[in-house]
């Protein structure tokens, strides 16, 4: 239980869906936590999301 050593611990998350399925914007919502108005994709989006301690994770 509790902190692992003082490394953050990383996951890297794929997010696939068809066309205008809504990827982008779940993705800038989670990252900006507001609606950003997208254009279709062309390649691919990455971001880094940082998460802080939650009910979900509660410990790493
Ligand atoms: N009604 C509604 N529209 C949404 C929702 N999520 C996204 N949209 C709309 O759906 C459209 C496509 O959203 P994107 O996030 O660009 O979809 P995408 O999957 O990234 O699309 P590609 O990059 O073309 O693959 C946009 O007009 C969004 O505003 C939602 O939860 N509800
Ligand atoms: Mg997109």
């Amino acid at each position: 239980m509790g902190q692992q050593g003082s490394k953050q611990p990383e996951a890297r998350v794929l997010l696939l869906g068809l066309d205008n399925a809504g990827k982008s914007t779940l993705l800038y919502k989670l990252k900006f936590n507001s609606y950003v108005n997208t254009v279709p994709t062309i390649g691919f989006n990455v971001e880094m999301i940082e998460a802080k301690r939650n009910s979900f994770w509660p410990v790493w």
